[in-house]
């Protein structure tokens, strides 16, 4: 299964947010990175569909996704965990089991089949106590587990998922993407996933794309020999010269130098005037 951006550039407002960005995603899980404002979940939205690029396309597989008209058939190929999961007014497994829609006839009800698949999401998960809550009563961590078991009872080759480990804990961050990964192994299927932790894209992507002001700064695989070199040269042009790798018995890190003492103020500068924080 294959995954290339080809040439991407995309206009909002009239402003230019993606340029000529081409890569092709590779492994199981792709990781994509940069600053705030960089460009991340414009290029996830051009994936879904949801933002159209000026120039340039997406292929799928060999299926040029600016191509394809129905809405179901792209749900079939691409789930999608947002970065902001808003509340809906329904029970965990109600709005779990809308996963199965793409599958469903228009005047089909979900049956056994359905919901014993949000059963077994749930479980993987860790969240059968939540089934019977209300969604919009849940913490913003909860939610976020439950967008990932609809992505997950979707069943689409492609998840694509913005900042997936945003608002949950320090554990179930781990927890939940060594999952993603077995998951994803075990059935064949792949990710793309915006992430601002670097242990996290180094720990759990096979091929991380760095993204600098709308343009690609680079794109690396885990298996190019000079992984480590590269990766943290680009995690130094966007962070910050005091970034280092440290590495012990159990891995590697990326840690800042110093840290709490570190020397922040070049962050800052390597922000655009006007670009906000
Ligand atoms: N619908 C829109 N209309 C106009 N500008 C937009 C729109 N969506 C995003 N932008 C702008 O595009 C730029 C990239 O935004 P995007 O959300 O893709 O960044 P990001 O890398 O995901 O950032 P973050 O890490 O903060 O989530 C930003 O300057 C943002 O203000």
């Amino acid at each position: 299964m294959s995954l290339e951006f080809r040439n991407i550039t995309l206009y909002l407002e009239n402003r230019i947010i993606l340029e000529d960005v081409s890569f092709s995603c590779s492994g199981r899980i792709t990781a994509v990175m940069g600053t705030n404002g960089a460009g991340k979940t414009s290029l996830l939205k051009s994936l879904l569909g949801l933002y159209h690029p000026g120039r340039g396309e997406i292929l799928l597989d060999g299926i040029n996704l600016g191509q394809l008209k129905s809405p179901v058939r792209r749900a079939q190929l691409l789930s999608y965990v947002p970065q902001d999961c808003q509340a809906a007014g329904c029970p965990v497994q109600e709005f779990v089991v809308m996963g199965r829609n793409p599958y469903l006839k228009f005047w089909q009800m979900p049956g056994k089949k359905e919901y014993e698949a949000v059963e077994h999401a749930l479980e993987e998960l860790g969240i059968q106590d939540l089934k019977n809550r209300t969604m919009e009563h849940l913490s913003g961590g909860e939610r976020k587990l439950c967008y990932l078991a609809r992505a997950r009872v979707q069943e689409a080759g492609w998840m694509v998922l913005d900042e997936p480990e945003s608002g949950l804990d320090f554990g179930r961050r781990r927890l939940l993407l060594s999952r993603l990964r077995e998951y994803l192994t075990k059935h064949g299927k792949h990710a793309i996933m915006s992430v601002h932790d670097p242990a996290l894209a180094d720990a759990y992507a096979d091929r991380v794309v760095l993204l600098q002001e709308g343009r690609i700064l680079d794109c690396i695989s885990q298996e190019d020999e000079n992984y480590e070199e590269r990766m943290m040269e680009g995690l130094r042009r966007l962070y910050g010269r005091q970034l280092d790798w440290v590495r012990g018995a159990a891995g590697r890190a990326v840690v800042w130098r110093g840290d709490r003492n570190a020397d922040h103020s070049e962050l800052c500068e390597s922000r655009k005037p006007g670009a906000g924080l």
